[in-house]
Protein backbone atom coordinates (compact mmCIF):
# COMPACT_ATOMS: atom_id res chain seq x y z
CA UNK A 1 0.00 0.00 0.00
CA UNK A 2 1.02 3.52 -1.00
CA UNK A 3 2.40 5.20 2.18
CA UNK A 4 2.66 8.89 2.60
CA UNK A 5 2.66 12.07 5.32
CA UNK A 6 0.87 15.05 4.81
CA UNK A 7 3.71 17.07 5.88
CA UNK A 8 1.20 19.79 7.23
CA UNK A 9 0.12 21.07 10.60
CA UNK A 10 -3.04 22.72 9.46
CA UNK A 11 -6.03 20.61 10.50
CA UNK A 12 -8.39 22.18 8.03
CA UNK A 13 -5.93 21.19 4.89
CA UNK A 14 -5.91 17.09 6.90
CA UNK A 15 -9.56 17.06 6.46
CA UNK A 16 -9.40 18.24 2.60
CA UNK A 17 -6.25 16.22 1.86
CA UNK A 18 -7.31 13.11 3.59
CA UNK A 19 -11.09 13.09 1.56
CA UNK A 20 -9.31 13.73 -1.73
CA UNK A 21 -6.87 11.00 -1.49
CA UNK A 22 -9.46 8.74 0.64
CA UNK A 23 -10.59 7.18 -2.89
CA UNK A 24 -6.71 6.35 -4.12
CA UNK A 25 -6.76 3.41 -0.74
CA UNK A 26 -3.03 4.92 0.49
CA UNK A 27 -2.11 4.78 3.90
CA UNK A 28 -2.17 8.40 4.35
CA UNK A 29 -0.72 9.99 7.65
CA UNK A 30 -0.54 13.40 9.50
CA UNK A 31 2.55 14.94 10.20
CA UNK A 32 1.49 15.04 13.96
CA UNK A 33 1.09 11.46 14.28
CA UNK A 34 5.06 12.28 14.86
CA UNK A 35 6.34 15.24 17.26
CA UNK A 36 9.02 17.03 15.19
CA UNK A 37 9.38 20.60 15.12
CA UNK A 38 7.47 22.47 11.74
CA UNK A 39 9.38 23.30 8.74
CA UNK A 40 10.87 27.05 8.72
CA UNK A 41 9.10 28.51 5.70
CA UNK A 42 11.75 30.70 4.06
CA UNK A 43 11.12 30.86 0.85
CA UNK A 44 9.67 33.49 -1.37
CA UNK A 45 7.22 31.40 -3.72
CA UNK A 46 4.36 28.77 -2.57
CA UNK A 47 6.97 26.45 -4.67
CA UNK A 48 10.05 26.90 -2.69
CA UNK A 49 7.55 26.29 0.85
CA UNK A 50 5.88 23.23 -0.26
CA UNK A 51 9.38 21.71 -1.13
CA UNK A 52 10.95 22.96 2.25
CA UNK A 53 7.87 21.32 4.23
CA UNK A 54 7.90 17.98 2.19
CA UNK A 55 11.92 17.86 2.38
CA UNK A 56 11.60 18.21 6.23
CA UNK A 57 8.32 16.07 6.83
CA UNK A 58 10.32 13.48 4.56
CA UNK A 59 13.88 13.62 6.62
CA UNK A 60 11.94 13.16 9.71
CA UNK A 61 10.03 10.27 8.76
CA UNK A 62 11.32 8.41 6.23
CA UNK A 63 8.31 8.54 3.94
CA UNK A 64 7.59 10.17 0.78
CA UNK A 65 5.57 13.27 1.61
CA UNK A 66 3.28 15.59 0.22
CA UNK A 67 3.26 19.26 1.26
CA UNK A 68 0.49 21.84 0.72
CA UNK A 69 2.15 25.88 1.05
CA UNK A 70 -1.00 27.84 -0.24
CA UNK A 71 -2.76 31.13 0.32
CA UNK A 72 -4.80 33.96 -0.70
CA UNK A 73 -3.50 36.50 -3.69
CA UNK A 74 -5.95 40.12 -3.39
CA UNK A 75 -5.24 41.81 -6.58
CA UNK A 76 -6.00 45.36 -4.73
CA UNK A 77 -3.16 44.49 -3.12
CA UNK A 78 -0.41 43.34 -5.47
CA UNK A 79 -0.85 39.48 -4.67
CA UNK A 80 -1.18 39.98 -0.81
CA UNK A 81 -1.06 38.39 1.63
CA UNK A 82 0.29 35.71 -0.77
CA UNK A 83 2.48 33.37 0.87
CA UNK A 84 2.61 35.13 4.22
CA UNK A 85 -1.55 34.51 4.43
CA UNK A 86 -1.25 32.41 8.01
CA UNK A 87 0.60 35.16 9.28
CA UNK A 88 -0.81 38.26 8.05
CA UNK A 89 -1.78 39.74 11.01
CA UNK A 90 1.31 38.66 13.09
CA UNK A 91 3.30 35.76 13.75
CA UNK A 92 1.06 34.11 16.74
CA UNK A 93 -2.28 35.63 14.72
CA UNK A 94 -5.27 33.39 14.21
CA UNK A 95 -7.55 32.75 11.15
CA UNK A 96 -10.07 35.61 12.96
CA UNK A 97 -7.22 38.11 13.06
CA UNK A 98 -6.58 37.80 9.43
CA UNK A 99 -10.03 38.08 8.11
CA UNK A 100 -10.23 41.41 10.63
CA UNK A 101 -7.16 42.58 9.05
CA UNK A 102 -7.91 41.67 5.12
CA UNK A 103 -11.15 43.40 5.61
CA UNK A 104 -9.58 46.28 7.30
CA UNK A 105 -7.14 46.93 4.79
CA UNK A 106 -10.01 46.66 1.70
CA UNK A 107 -13.05 48.64 3.50
CA UNK A 108 -12.03 51.34 0.89
CA UNK A 109 -12.10 49.34 -2.27
CA UNK A 110 -15.40 49.46 -4.17
CA UNK A 111 -16.75 46.19 -4.42
CA UNK A 112 -15.82 45.29 -8.18
CA UNK A 113 -12.13 46.25 -7.25
CA UNK A 114 -12.00 42.71 -4.79
CA UNK A 115 -11.23 40.25 -7.15
CA UNK A 116 -8.37 37.51 -5.19
CA UNK A 117 -7.53 34.25 -5.73
CA UNK A 118 -6.61 31.15 -3.63
CA UNK A 119 -3.55 29.34 -4.62
CA UNK A 120 -2.54 25.93 -3.86
CA UNK A 121 0.98 24.23 -4.31
CA UNK A 122 1.44 20.65 -3.68
CA UNK A 123 5.07 18.86 -3.53
CA UNK A 124 5.30 15.30 -3.40
CA UNK A 125 9.07 14.26 -2.46
CA UNK A 126 9.38 10.29 -2.98
CA UNK A 127 12.44 10.91 -0.34
CA UNK A 128 14.25 13.81 1.20
CA UNK A 129 16.93 13.99 -1.43
CA UNK A 130 14.45 13.18 -4.21
CA UNK A 131 15.62 15.27 -7.57
CA UNK A 132 12.61 15.28 -9.59
CA UNK A 133 9.42 15.85 -7.27
CA UNK A 134 6.08 16.47 -8.54
CA UNK A 135 4.79 19.61 -8.08
CA UNK A 136 1.37 20.73 -8.86
CA UNK A 137 -0.30 24.55 -8.57
CA UNK A 138 -4.35 25.21 -8.80
CA UNK A 139 -5.96 28.48 -8.78
CA UNK A 140 -9.41 29.37 -7.74
CA UNK A 141 -10.81 32.86 -8.29
CA UNK A 142 -13.49 34.92 -6.52
CA UNK A 143 -14.49 38.44 -4.69
CA UNK A 144 -13.25 39.61 -1.30
CA UNK A 145 -16.87 40.04 1.07
CA UNK A 146 -17.40 42.92 2.96
CA UNK A 147 -18.41 40.48 6.16
CA UNK A 148 -17.51 37.25 7.10
CA UNK A 149 -20.58 34.53 6.59
CA UNK A 150 -20.60 31.05 6.61
CA UNK A 151 -18.97 28.30 9.32
CA UNK A 152 -17.51 25.66 7.11
CA UNK A 153 -14.02 25.31 5.69
CA UNK A 154 -11.35 26.99 7.53
CA UNK A 155 -8.85 30.14 6.88
CA UNK A 156 -10.35 32.59 4.80
CA UNK A 157 -13.32 30.44 3.70
CA UNK A 158 -15.61 32.89 5.36
CA UNK A 159 -14.31 36.19 3.07
CA UNK A 160 -14.12 34.31 -0.18
CA UNK A 161 -16.54 34.75 -2.17
CA UNK A 162 -17.77 33.22 -4.93
CA UNK A 163 -19.64 35.05 -7.28
CA UNK A 164 -21.17 32.31 -9.61
CA UNK A 165 -22.81 30.46 -6.54
CA UNK A 166 -23.97 33.72 -4.47
CA UNK A 167 -22.01 32.72 -1.47
CA UNK A 168 -18.83 32.32 0.01
CA UNK A 169 -16.27 29.40 0.47
CA UNK A 170 -17.85 28.52 3.75
CA UNK A 171 -20.70 28.10 2.94
CA UNK A 172 -20.09 25.07 0.82
CA UNK A 173 -19.91 21.35 2.26
CA UNK A 174 -16.47 20.39 1.95
CA UNK A 175 -17.76 18.20 -0.85
CA UNK A 176 -18.65 21.23 -3.10
CA UNK A 177 -15.51 22.81 -1.84
CA UNK A 178 -13.55 20.10 -3.69
CA UNK A 179 -15.07 20.60 -6.91
CA UNK A 180 -13.62 23.74 -7.30
CA UNK A 181 -11.40 24.83 -4.91
CA UNK A 182 -7.47 25.44 -5.55
CA UNK A 183 -6.80 22.60 -3.37
CA UNK A 184 -8.92 19.97 -5.21
CA UNK A 185 -7.64 21.24 -8.40
CA UNK A 186 -4.00 20.49 -7.33
CA UNK A 187 -4.98 17.39 -5.96
CA UNK A 188 -6.56 16.32 -8.87
CA UNK A 189 -3.66 17.01 -10.93
CA UNK A 190 -1.04 15.19 -8.63
CA UNK A 191 -2.96 12.36 -8.67
CA UNK A 192 -2.99 11.78 -12.56
CA UNK A 193 1.21 13.03 -12.45
CA UNK A 194 1.84 10.03 -9.61
CA UNK A 195 0.07 7.23 -11.64
CA UNK A 196 1.58 8.71 -14.46
CA UNK A 197 5.45 7.91 -12.79
CA UNK A 198 4.99 4.71 -11.13
O1 LIG B 1 2.21 25.41 6.67
P1 LIG B 1 1.19 24.39 7.09
O2 LIG B 1 1.63 23.58 8.25
O3 LIG B 1 0.72 23.54 5.96
O4 LIG B 1 -0.14 25.18 7.62
P2 LIG B 1 -0.45 26.72 7.40
O5 LIG B 1 -1.82 27.02 7.89
O6 LIG B 1 0.68 27.55 7.99
O7 LIG B 1 -0.47 26.84 5.84
P3 LIG B 1 0.33 27.82 4.86
O8 LIG B 1 1.65 28.18 5.43
O9 LIG B 1 0.29 27.16 3.50
O10 LIG B 1 -0.59 29.10 4.85
C1 LIG B 1 -1.80 29.04 4.14
C2 LIG B 1 -2.81 29.98 4.71
O11 LIG B 1 -3.63 30.43 3.60
C3 LIG B 1 -4.98 30.33 3.90
N1 LIG B 1 -5.63 29.30 3.07
C4 LIG B 1 -5.05 28.34 2.31
N2 LIG B 1 -5.96 27.54 1.76
C5 LIG B 1 -7.15 27.99 2.18
C6 LIG B 1 -8.48 27.56 1.97
O12 LIG B 1 -8.77 26.48 1.26
N3 LIG B 1 -9.44 28.27 2.55
C7 LIG B 1 -9.18 29.33 3.31
N4 LIG B 1 -7.95 29.79 3.59
C8 LIG B 1 -6.94 29.12 3.01
C9 LIG B 1 -5.08 29.94 5.38
O13 LIG B 1 -5.15 31.11 6.15
C10 LIG B 1 -3.77 29.25 5.65
O14 LIG B 1 -3.37 29.35 6.99
MG1 LIG C 1 2.55 27.47 7.20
Amino acid sequence: MQELVLATGNKGKVVELEALLQPFGWNVRPQSAWHFAEAEETGLTFIENAILKARHAAQHTGLPALADDSGLAVNALQGAPGIYSARYAGPECNDQDNIEKLLDTLKDTAPEQRQASFHCVLAYLRHANDPTPIICHGRWDGMIATTPQGEQGFGYDPVFWIPELNCTAAQLSTAQKQQLSHRGQALRQFVKQLQASL
